[in-house]
This record gives structure tokens, sequence and C-alpha cells, in this order.
């Protein structure tokens, strides 16, 4: 099986339908180019190019497609986002991210400092 493609956002961003780009979006890390589905939308042309160029994994999801609609994305396939763009793993479900607090030194040695003057406080 040939392997599949991988985008950045960025490169789905550039395919947003204007300017006589392609229609891609992104459906939970999976990208798809829709260009030749725009006219056959049972939602009309203009709910679908709500998802262009973007992760439209939460505006499709909320339209409440059937499961036949969900059955229809497949053939449209054209690759996934790389593994760093990832927001999604294995199992479909959104990845939390982990956040990042950094340790400010200065406030390490405002503490002890602090600490340095109950003590003092204390002895003397
Ligand atoms: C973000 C992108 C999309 C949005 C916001 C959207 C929104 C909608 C909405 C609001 C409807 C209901 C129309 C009505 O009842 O009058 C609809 C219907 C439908 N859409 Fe989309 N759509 C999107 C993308 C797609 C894509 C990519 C596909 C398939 C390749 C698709 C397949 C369908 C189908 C089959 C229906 C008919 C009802 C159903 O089976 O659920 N849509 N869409």
């Amino acid at each position: 099986m040939a392997e599949l493609k991988r985008y950045t956002y960025a490169d789905v961003a550039i395919r947003n339908g204007t300017k006589g780009q392609p229609i891609w979006m992104v459906y939970k890390d999976v990208v798809y180019d829709f260009t030749s589905y725009k006219d056959e939308h049972p939602g009309g042309y203009d709910t679908l190019m709500e998802g262009a160029g973007i992760d439209a994994t939460s505006a499709f999801d909320d339209a409440g497609h059937s499961s036949d609609a969900y059955k229809q994305l497949e053939p449209y396939k054209i690759g996934v986002i790389v593994d760093e763009e990832k927001k999604y793993d294995a199992n479909g479900k959104k990845i939390k991210k982990q956040k990042v607090v950094a340790v400010q030194p200065e406030k390490q040695n405002t503490s002890r400092s602090c600490m340095n003057l109950i003590t003092c406080g204390l002895i003397g």
C-alpha cells in the first residue's frame, strides 16, 4: 500500500478554495480534498466552505451528519497531518495538551530569602 502524504496545517491553510486553490479540509488529522465535492454537498457550498483550509472536525461533527456522510469522507482522503501537529490519538480522541510551566529562578530566590527572613526572625 502506498504511504500517505504528510501535510502541515500551513499546507492545508493555503488550499482554502480561494484564488483557484483546491478545497482541503482536515478531519481528525486526516487531510481531504473536497474540490470535486463542492457542488454535491447536500448542505450547500457555503456550509462546506466553512471547513475549507482548516481543522473542520468540530464543524463536521456539530452539523449532525449521518453515518452515511461519515462514510463518504473516505474517497476524498489525500494524506495525514504531520506527527508534530497531530491533535488526535490513535483512537480518534483529542490529545490533551500538557501545560508547561517554566520554573522561574527569581521566584525560587524570593521564597528562599523569604525563608531566611522567617528563620532570622525566629532566631534573632
Ligand atoms: C465543515 C464542513 C461541513 C459542514 C459545516 C457541513 C454541514 C452540513 C449541514 C448543515 C448539513 C445539513 C443540511 C440540511 O439538512 O439542509 C449537511 C448535510 C450533509 N453533508 Fe455536510 N457539511 C460539511 C462537510 C461535509 C463533507 C466533507 C461531506 C462528505 C464528503 C458532507 C456530507 C453531507 C451529507 C451526505 C449531508 C446530507 C445529510 C446527511 O447525510 O447527514 N458534509 N452538511
